[in-house]
């Protein structure tokens, strides 16, 4: 995958920057960005053939070497040990993208505890500890960038009770680690993607897929955003170009988020099964209990 950036190509020279959830989608298309732009890239995610699979990309690309590990960001003592294991062959960490993430859209009537606390952790916890691991074994003493991936459903949105209230956590969390380590020289920002095209957006099943792409008409903009789009503000802000930027929160989304618009139907619990053929019964009397 070819990359053309729009920064210089040595700007993240002798850097090195952590990338969670590399091995797919936006987390993929930013270390490629950050790679070509001649930073060494640690990529983190659960599955190994698909780490692996970018770290050859990216060397067959940009003929840098990118190191990855396995690591499931909601497992406390994994974070730690490979956060030790990355500063064991690095100098020093100056940047950390927090991008692993997901769910599955389901309405809140539908989700159980299990469920909730999987997205939860997900998206909130493991962002948490990874930032903490990286800023207490080296970042603290160096300096650094930290970029969160969130999503802007401040207002609400149908499907998503569950990834809105960790995505909202991690906005917040963004803010108080800005500023309990500005002292430090960490910068802590986040960024909130709207509807993008990404990879990840392909596991979702195809009536879904459709529903999103007719979402497209809703955007101002009128398209879904690209990978590419969001990777080069994640790149801005990890650069010393955003110097002076910490605490924010940047939506890229076309200004979608400006118009509240919903992601999906609201459930019809009398009269459908929401999201017909999408979420799966884990409370399946919750139906008959809401008549
Ligand atoms: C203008 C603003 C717009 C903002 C829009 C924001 C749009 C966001 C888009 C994206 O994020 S795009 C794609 C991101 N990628 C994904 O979402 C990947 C797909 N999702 C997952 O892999 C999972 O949901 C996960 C949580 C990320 C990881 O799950 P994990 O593999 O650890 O868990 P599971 O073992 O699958 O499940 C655990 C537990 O969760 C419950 N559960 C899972 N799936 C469903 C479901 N479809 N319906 C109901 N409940 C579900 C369930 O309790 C599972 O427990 P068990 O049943 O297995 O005991
Ligand atoms: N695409 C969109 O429209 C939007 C996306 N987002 C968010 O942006 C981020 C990237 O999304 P996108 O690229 O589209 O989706 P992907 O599903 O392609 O990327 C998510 C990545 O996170 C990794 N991941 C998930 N759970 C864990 C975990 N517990 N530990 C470690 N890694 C994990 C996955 O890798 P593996 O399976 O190997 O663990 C995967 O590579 C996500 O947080 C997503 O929710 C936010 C708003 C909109």
């Amino acid at each position: 995958m070819p990359y053309r950036s729009v920064f210089r190509d040595d700007l993240f020279a002798g850097k090195t920057l952590i990338v969670t959830g590399g091995g797919s989608g936006i987390g993929r298309c930013t270390a490629h960005e950050l790679a070509a732009l001649g930073a060494r890239v640690v990529l983190l995610g659960r599955k190994e053939d698909k780490l692996k699979a970018v770290a050859d990309e990216i060397r067959e690309d940009t003929g840098r070497e990118a190191l990855f590990f396995t690591c499931d960001i909601r497992d406390e003592d994994k974070v730690r040990d490979t956060v030790a294991a990355i500063y064991k062959q690095v100098q020093q960490v100056d940047g950390l993208v927090n991008n692993a993430g997901g769910q599955f859209p389901s309405p809140v009537a539908m989700i159980s505890q299990k469920g909730w606390e999987t997205v939860i952790r997900t998206n909130l916890t493991g962002g948490f500890l990874m930032a903490r691991e990286v800023f207490m074994q080296g970042m603290n003493k160096t300096g650094g960038s930290i970029v969160n991936i969130v999503a802007d459903m401040w207002g609400g949105m149908p499907g998503m009770g569950h990834s809105g209230a960790a995505r909202a956590g991690m906005d917040n969390f963004t803010k108080t680690a800005a500023l309990e380590w500005a002292c430090a020289g960490v910068r802590v920002n986040a960024v909130a993607p709207g509807w993008i095209a990404s990879s990840g957006m392909d596991t979702y099943p195809e009536g879904m897929q459709q529903t999103i792409k007719t979402l497209r008409g809703a955007v101002p903009l009128k398209r879904l955003g690209l990978e590419a789009e969001v990777s080069s503000a994640i790149t801005f802000l990890l650069s010393d170009g955003a110097a002076f930027i910490s605490g924010d929160t940047w939506r890229i989304d076309g200004a979608a988020s400006q118009g509240n618009v919903a992601m999906f139907p609201l459930p019809d619990h009398k009269n459908s099964k929401p999201y017909d053929g999408f979420h799966r019964a884990v409370t399946p009397n919750v139906l008959k209990d809401l008549d």
